[in-house]
């Protein structure tokens, strides 16, 4: 029989984690000013990668996209289709996959899953998505440097949303200890 890429439990995670970040859409988004929405649902690919790793979280997001991009409404406010991938927002939208791989890879290759190195990695998770994020906004708003001070609105929100994701992560892996394979400590 053909060995399929993802094992079944692992396809299990990840529909399930796509899943959750569906239901996070149920939060409407805050319109402040700008073109792009505060919303609760970037905390979704944090979480992905911080429980799933980088691997499975990815695929998560990726899944989550690819669903809402074919029509599905489960961005904030129902909004789905190509509209919001080609708009405003399209750069923070892509920068999910990567908020959901760095902080998987950062999660994955810690020694020990306690609170700093997850604060580090959703840190770190939520700057990947700026990285894409803000320049595609600053591309419809005219210059760089407005999509820089028009996404300042978003820092207050996203610390909370990162240290709120590192947490929930950390409990869930001192629940459960064996859900990403452990790298052997240096002693
Ligand atoms: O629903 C959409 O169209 C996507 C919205 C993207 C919002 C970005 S994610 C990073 C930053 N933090 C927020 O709360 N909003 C923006």
């Amino acid at each position: 029989m053909a060995r399929s890429a993802l094992p079944a439990a692992d396809l299990a995670r990840v529909v399930v984690f796509a899943a959750f970040i569906a239901v996070l859409g149920l939060f409407p988004g805050v319109p402040v000013g700008g073109l792009v929405p505060i919303v609760v649902q970037n905390i979704g690919p944090l979480l992905a990668g911080a429980i799933l790793g980088w691997k499975r979280g990815t695929a998560a997001v990726a899944l989550f996209l690819a669903i809402t991009a074919i029509g599905l409404p489960l961005l904030s406010g129902g909004r789905g289709g190509i509209a919001p991938f080609v708009g405003p927002s399209a750069g923070f939208l892509f920068g999910w996959l990567l908020s959901a791989l760095v902080t998987g890879l950062v999660v994955e290759r810690a020694v020990r899953r306690r609170l700093p190195v997850l604060l580090l990695a959703t840190f770190l998770g939520v700057v990947a998505d700026y990285v894409i994020g803000i320049p595609v906004y600053g591309a419809f708003l005219g210059s760089l440097g407005a999509g820089v001070v028009q996404s300042l609105v978003f820092v207050p929100g996203d610390l909370v949303k990162l240290v709120l994701a590192a947490v929930i992560a950390g409990l869930v892996h001192r629940a459960l200890p064996d859900l990403l394979p452990r790298r052997a400590s240096v002693s």
